[in-house]
């Protein structure tokens, strides 16, 4: 070895040094049935990341092995630089976990439970400061079996983040949010990542994806079929335009590759008025997600 490295510094490999989440050939069974399947994925730090898939697809069997909460068959996991498998508490110190609801701490007052979670972590947020920023000041003195289901996620954020995590695993959040309290939750994500927080989303809505993450995974059937940023994912930036008018006689509308130049057409063929009913659309996120896994399937 040489004397430099034995004098105690550490070999940094310049790929790797960015990642907050890597993962090569993660394989897990249950029984005869291979739920993960050799998956590859990284994360970068600071990055939002959205992990798509139907059910049973192995998001969650993949997110709880990056979390440490349960053991893989095979694969090479490193999560901000430590095997999940051999973690430690400095380590579980450093990720925020938002767990589904438990009814652990239903008597006590909202407030407690976010004080008794900061007593868990070396260097834990105010906790008045993280009831404020999930929205439940009004609300930190009641118990907590009087929460809405909203406002009950919202508290099992608070205990995610009281710790100061690097790294927030977030799973499914915003499940039965109405659409007020998700585009607050919405926020709430993007002020995290602002302030250099890496997260790792699983959520069943499309538009949640759009809106939050830098890059998407769809994983069918315990693979990684693609990640691609919302915008690119399924060649979504190459396909067709549908450009959609309205003639004397009735709607129109036409596939093209050349939106611009039709548009152009439409408009001298219309003598330059307006155009009734003009609109020029691309697939969303969500049909692109649908025709992806439905070829998959
Ligand atoms: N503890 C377990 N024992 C046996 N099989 C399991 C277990 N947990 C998950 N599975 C199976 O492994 C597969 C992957 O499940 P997983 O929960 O990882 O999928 P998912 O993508 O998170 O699905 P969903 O979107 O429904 O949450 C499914 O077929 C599921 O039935």
């Amino acid at each position: 070895m040489p004397a430099i490295l034995s004098a105690g510094f550490d070999i940094v490999d310049p790929m790797s040094s960015e990642a907050a989440i890597e993962v090569v050939g993660l394989r897990k069974a249950y029984g005869d049935h291979q739920a993960v399947a050799g998956v590859d994925l990284r994360v970068d730090k600071g990055e939002v990341f959205a992990l798509l898939g139907p059910n049973g697809a192995g998001k969650t069997t993949t997110v709880e092995i990056l979390e440490g909460y349960r053991r893989r068959d095979a694969g090479e996991v490193s999560v901000l630089g430590v095997d999940p498998a051999k973690a430690d508490a400095a380590w579980r110190a450093r990720i925020g976990i938002v767990l589904q609801s438990t009814n652990q701490f239903d008597n006590l007052r909202v407030g407690e439970v976010v004080r008794l979670f900061a007593g868990y972590y070396p260097d834990a947020e105010d906790p008045a400061v993280v009831v404020e920023r999930v929205g439940l000041t009004a609300k930190a003195g009641a118990a907590v079996h009087t929460l809405s289901g909203g406002q009950r996620r919202r508290l099992d954020v608070a205990l995610g983040i009281i710790g100061r995590p690097e790294l927030l695993f977030l799973d499914e959040p915003t499940t039965g949010f109405d659409p007020q309290a998700r585009r607050e939750f919405w926020g709430l994500v993007r002020n995290l990542a602002a302030a250099g927080t890496t997260i790792l989303l699983t959520t069943h809505y499309l538009d949640e994806a759009e809106e939050l993450a830098d890059r998407v995974g769809v994983i069918t059937a315990g693979q990684v079929v693609e990640v691609a940023t919302p915008a690119e994912l399924g060649g979504r930036s190459q396909a067709a335009a549908t450009v959609s008018w309205v003639e004397p006689d009735g709607p129109r509308s036409a596939q093209t590759d050349t939106p611009t130049a039709f548009v152009r057409q439409l408009v001298s063929r219309f003598g330059g008025a307006e155009i009734p009913g003009l609109s020029v659309t691309r697939p969303t996120l969500e049909e692109i997600y649908l025709k992806m896994i439905g070829e998959e399937r």
